[in-house]
């Protein structure tokens, strides 16, 4: 295929690391540095309509080119021909999440907790940013390394909004006597546009710790799709014994199916089962812009974070 020649200038690509539904994901030493970065190629044609295409990939390439987060990837560079986007990123050895869990069978509960909560402080930065990413799933967290303790990055921004609230918020300063009654409650699914991120959050820690998915066709005789309308899951005894009543309770609350019931990502990062003293050291140990992970942080404030113990397992009950 045709690479951008300013893209071959500066980097060799060579072998396929990764695949994708919409490309492929290259390995790529930098000529000057020989650093190694993972190039994405999205070929433009895989998206349904060219109108939408277009809009979502500009969504996209400017939601990546815009966040800054540890725990959200990061693009170096980015090349596009007409048929397809070439985006230069950091190399993320420990490949997808999925793999991880699939070899691992299932997560022990402290590694499940240490990228969940990654995962949290990830979504919890697009939320406040004004981003749903609307399609976070396995094949979409990235492990930095072949280590249990290590950082995640969530990517693929292909499915990603950005909340219209600024168009919202104008219409609504207008007289209302003509504005129709979906705009109103539009709005307020808008508002709720956020807790499907929530949803999703609760599907990716029932498979890291159970090592299955909670709705699956094999499970009686109802569709996935009617399953997760009834909000449906199966918790199988042999593959959650080990699993804590606290880690247990955060699936349930985000798995809630009215989403304005369903607990948030704000409420997830402060319930029991995350006010983990050590996981919290280690999270924000892999969090620290790289270099300033194992220097003494004598100077370093002490981390904001809660620093009581978890209480005891009162979370078992549900509200
Ligand atoms: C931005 C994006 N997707 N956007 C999109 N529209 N996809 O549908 C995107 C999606 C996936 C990835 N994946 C990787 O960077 C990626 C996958 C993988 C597997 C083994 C090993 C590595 N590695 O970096 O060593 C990998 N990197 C990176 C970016």
């Amino acid at each position: 295929s045709s690479l951008p020649r300013a893209l071959q200038d500066k980097y060799v690509l060579t072998r396929r690391i990764g695949t994708g539904v919409c490309g492929e994901v290259r390995l790529a030493f930098e000529r000057s540095t020989c650093r190694k970065f993972a190039v994405k190629i999205i070929n433009k044609k895989n998206f349904q309509s060219e109108g939408t295409a277009t809009r979502n990939a500009e969504t996209e390439i400017e939601i990546l080119q815009r966040v800054d987060h540890p725990c959200l990837i990061k693009t170096e560079d980015f090349y596009q021909t007409e048929d397809s986007y070439y985006i230069v990123l950091e190399l993320m050895e420990g490949g997808e999440l999925f793999h991880r869990v699939k070899s691992q069978q299932q997560l022990d509960e402290g590694v499940a907790k240490l990228y969940f909560y990654q995962m949290l402080c990830a979504v919890q930065y697009l939320h406040r940013n004004g981003i749903i990413h609307r399609d976070l799933k396995p094949e979409n967290v990235l492990l930095s390394s072949s280590e249990d303790e290590c950082l995640i990055k969530v990517t693929d921004f292909n499915q990603s909004r950005i909340l219209e609230e600024a168009a919202l918020m104008r219409t609504l300063c207008g007289t209302p006597s003509y504005l129709a009654p979906e705009v109103f409650t539009h709005a307020s699914s808008t508002g709720y546009g956020l807790a499907v991120d929530a949803w999703s959050l609760g599907v990716l820690l029932f498979v890291c710790l159970s090592g299955y998915a909670p709705f699956h066709e094999s499970f009686g005789e109802r569709s996935v799709t009617e399953q997760i309308i009834h909000g449906e899951f199966t918790m199988v005894p042999s593959k959650w014994r080990r699993v804590s009543n606290q880690a247990k309770d955060v699936v349930r609350k985000l798995l809630v199916v009215d989403p304005k019931l369903r607990m948030t990502v704000d409420e997830a990062l402060q319930h029991p089962w995350l006010q983990d003293q050590p996981m919290l050291q280690t999270a924000h140990r892999l969090m620290k812009p790289a270099g300033r992970g194992d220097e003494d942080d004598e100077d370093d404030a002490p981390s904001a974070a809660v620093s009581t113990e978890a209480e005891p397992s009162s979370a078992g009950s549900l509200n």
